[in-house]
């Protein structure tokens, strides 16, 4: 019997635990999730956009208009940094696999953290102001930035354990 041939590659499994990583983002709007591998693909850090141990995630705003403190911006942890404090090693020349393209924050603690290269999915926030410095920090860093798109592929998680 030879092997099987419908498996995922390792683009659609890395960045699909960044997305299944989002799915537990209490963010009422977005949901970001990070995924970090090692050179030998060796998954190192895995983490989705959320509030800070020991916010509620009940009594925090998770608006966006309004008065600044009290939308979610001051308070929420971007997935990447999340991913990379969770990090179980150094991360020089890991990869970061990330739902959506970071922002300048995220890409400071990218670059800090020597990641070498970002693989993102959506830069639907491309021509804002902090993305255009994220785009520099990373440039400046040789950081190799990727976008990857999958079109419209979908994997479907099926809990039933009678379908497994
Ligand atoms: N790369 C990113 N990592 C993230 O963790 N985020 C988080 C921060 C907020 O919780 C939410 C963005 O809020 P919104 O303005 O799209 O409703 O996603 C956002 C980005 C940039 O899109
Ligand atoms: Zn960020």
């Amino acid at each position: 019997m030879s092997k099987r041939e419908d498996y995922i590659s390792w683009n659609e499994y890395f960045m699909g635990l960044a997305l299944l990583s989002g799915k537990r983002s209490k963010d009422p709007t977005t949901q970001v999730g990070a995924c970090i591998i090692d050179e030998d693909k060796k998954i190192v850090g895995i983490g989705y956009n959320g509030f800070p141990l020991g916010s509620s995630d009940d009594n925090m705003p998770w608006g966006k208009q309004g008065d600044f403190l009290e939308t979610k911006y001051p308070y929420v942890v971007h997935a990447e940094l999340n991913a990379i404090l969770n990090s179980i090693k150094s991360l020089k020349g890991c990869t970061v696999y990330v739902t959506h393209f970071p922002c300048n924050e995220c890409a400071k603690a990218i670059v800090q953290s020597k990641i070498s290269r970002v693989i993102y999915l959506s830069d639907k926030h491309k021509d804002k102001d902090s993305f255009k410095a994220s785009k520099r920090i990373l440039e400046n860093a040789g950081i190799k930035i990727e976008k990857i798109s999958f079109g419209s592929k979908k994997i479907i998680l099926d809990f039933d354990e009678t379908n497994l």
